[in-house]
C-alpha cells in the first residue's frame, strides 16, 4: 500500500514514480514532506494509527546535502510510530521550496539582522529547486528494491 502527504508536489512526484513498483506489497509505503524538522502533522497522525505493520518511510525536505540531517528527520518521525510496527527502510531527498522562501531570505540579507549563514541558505534554496530529480527517483527505487 502506498500513501503520501504532499503539499507542493515533491513527495507526490516520488510516490508516482514508485506506484507500479509497490503494487500488491504488504509493506505500507508512507511519503511525507518535512515540516519543522519532522513529518507534516497529517503524516504523523496517519502513522500513529498503524499497528503491526511493515513500514517504509520516504520523504522530501527543503534542506539537504547531509545524511545526518535526513537521519535526524527519520528518527523524529519514528517517534510517532508504535513499536508494534517495523520500519523496514527509509529514504529522503531534497525538494524544492516555494519562491516566497527565497524572497524572505533576500529581505533578510538586505536587513540588519541577516543570519551568518544567509548565503548558504540562498545557495541551498537554488540547490533544492533541482529536486526531486531523476537521480533521487532512481535512488528511491533502489532503496525499495
Ligand atoms: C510550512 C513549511 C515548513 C517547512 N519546514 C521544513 C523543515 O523544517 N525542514 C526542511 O528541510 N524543509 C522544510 N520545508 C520544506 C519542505 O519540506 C520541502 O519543500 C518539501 O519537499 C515539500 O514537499 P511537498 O512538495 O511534497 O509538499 C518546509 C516547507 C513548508 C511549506
Amino acid at each position: 500500500m502506498l500513501i503520501y502527504f504532499s503539499q507542493t508536489g515533491n513527495t507526490q512526484l516520488l510516490a508516482q514514480a514508485i506506484k507500479k513498483n509497490v503494487e500488491n506489497s504488504d509493506i505500507i509505503y508512507v511519503g511525507f514532506w518535512t515540516d519543522k524538522g519532522n513529518a507534516s502533522k497529517e503524516a504523523l497522525d496517519y502513522l500513529k494509527t498503524l499497528h503491526h505493520q511493515k513500514i517504509f518511510l520516504f520523504g522530501t525536505a527543503g534542506f539537504g546535502k547531509s545524511d545526518d540531517y535526513f537521519k535526524k528527520i527519520i528518527d523524529k518521525v519514528k517517534e510517532s510510530i508504535d513499536e508494534s510496527n517495523e520500519v523496514i527502510g527509509s529514504f529522503m531527498c531534497q525538494g524544492k521550496m516555494p519562491e516566497t522562501v527565497l524572497q524572505r531570505y533576500l529581505k533578510l540579507k538586505e536587513g540588519n539582522h541577516a543570519p551568518d549563514n544567509i548565503n548558504l541558505l540562498i545557495d541551498n534554496y537554488y540547490e533544492a529547486l533541482k529536486h526531486p530529480n531523476n537521480d533521487d527517483i532512481e535512488n528511491l527505487k533502489k532503496a525499495i528494491a
